[in-house]
């Protein structure tokens, strides 16, 4: 048997509160530790992986002695910092059996919903995946108010797939994956294998947590899926304890239920890029460049730039022009306008010396390019 999973390159996988926690008895050793060695071999296997695990409240509360989840934010929030410390030793102790590092990165929603900070956590987490280290993330819920009561890591695992442009969210909870109906209420609901990630039928069948330590229920999975699937990252929802679930689903046994993306990664974003962006600026291109673009398939260079128009951040969506006023492409600058200014015109072997710095040696990497129709 074969699935869409067997192919993917890059994972986030993420663990739910009642797993982690052991339903809120206390970090689960043993899980993490089977959680680690799976990832280990999925490492082996060329694929690289971010984890997204929740816990770190449940935990908290465990050390600090709540009975109950406390309803004061900012006991909340001092049970989310106390609790982090336990996940991240644990996890860092669990991966260094495997010789594997691990990262803490703690995000907020605001964190990527700003373009500049957005950035700067796509490339961390790109860096370190290229230093063979598994990230490990958490919303920073000490920091945030709204997140605490509203957040769950489902939602963050769909925004980090979108963020580093995965191929496959993997959920793993406390059921075997999604049915028509919850069925802690309703036994005979039946089982969903397979689907097609945003479908709204989906969103009826889910209902709330089913215990009081997860926050999303089986609905922020559905939504999760649905996000997931606008960068073309497929979803797989399985049950945590299933025994090597992660690496029988990368060798592409269908367990749990599948939520099927429609596109795939790279054409997701170039359609994303094709209609909705707004640009910021314009590059005026010379002649080589152009056809380097148009008939090559090849990045834009700096030293094919004659102008930069406009000024904007880097990231910003800019358009292309060639010398006539034309607009051949649009895309992504991984530069902003001042800098670009500084580089134009000039080998990308020179940016270092220019800027000090080198973001990448394409002002436009292809990925982030797409051409207009003329
Ligand atoms: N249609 C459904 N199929 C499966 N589980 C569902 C469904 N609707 C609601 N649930 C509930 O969602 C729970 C999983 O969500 P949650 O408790 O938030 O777990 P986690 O901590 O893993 O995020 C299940 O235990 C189940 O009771
Ligand atoms: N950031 C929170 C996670 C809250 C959450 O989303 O929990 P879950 O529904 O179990 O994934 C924590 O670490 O406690």
């Amino acid at each position: 048997m074969s699935t869409e999973l067997q192919s993917s390159k890059r994972l986030i996988i993420k663990v739910g509160s009642s797993l982690v926690t052991n339903d809120g008895r206390g970090l689960d050793h043993a899980a993490i530790q089977n959680w680690a060695a799976q990832i280990a071999s999925l490492r082996n296997m060329g694929k690289e992986v971010v984890l997204v695990s929740s816990g770190a409240i449940a935990e908290g509360m465990l050390r600090l002695g709540f009975v109950k989840r406390p309803t004061e934010i900012d006991e909340l929030q001092a049970c989310a910092a106390v609790g982090q410390m336990g996940l991240a030793q644990i996890y860092e102790s669990s991966f260094r059996q495997h010789n594997l590092g691990t990262a803490q990165v703690l995000l907020t929603h605001a964190d990527l919903a700003d373009r500049e900070r957005y950035l700067n956590a796509r490339s961390t987490l790109r860096t370190l995946l290229r230093f063979g280290i598994v990230p490990i993330i958490n919303e920073n819920d000490t920091v945030v108010t709204d997140e605490i009561k509203l957040g769950d890591n489902d939602t963050l695992g769909a925004l980090v797939a979108n963020l580093i442009e995965a191929d496959a969210l993997i959920i793993l909870t406390d059921q075997t994956g999604l049915f028509s109906a919850d069925p802690r209420k309703n036994p005979d609901a039946e089982f969903i294998h397979r689907a097609t990630a945003g479908d709204p039928k989906l969103e009826e069948m889910a209902g709330g947590a089913g215990s009081s330590i997860g926050r999303g229920g089986m609905l922020t999975k559905i939504l999760a899926a649905k996000r997931a699937a606008n960068s073309g990252a497929h979803t797989i929802i399985a049950w945590g304890r299933e025994q090597n679930v992660l690496t029988r689903l990368l060798q592409g046994e269908l367990i749990g239920t599948h939520l099927v993306a429609q596109t795939e990664p790279l054409a997701a974003r170039k359609q994303w890029l094709q209609d909705h962006l707004q640009t910021s600026g314009q590059f005026i291109l010379d002649d080589g460049a152009v056809n380097k673009l148009l008939n090559e398939g090849k990045s834009l260079l700096p030293i094919g730039v004659l102008e930069v128009r406009g000024e904007f951040g880097r990231g910003a969506a800019v358009t292309c022009l060639n010398q006539a006023g034309v607009a051949i492409a649009r895309g992504l600058s991984n530069y902003s306008s001042s800098d670009a200014r500084r580089i134009k015109r000039h080998a990308s072997s020179e940016i270092i010396n220019i800027l000090g710095f080198m973001e990448a040696s394409e002002l436009i990497h292809r990925d982030n390019l797409v051409l207009l129709n003329q």
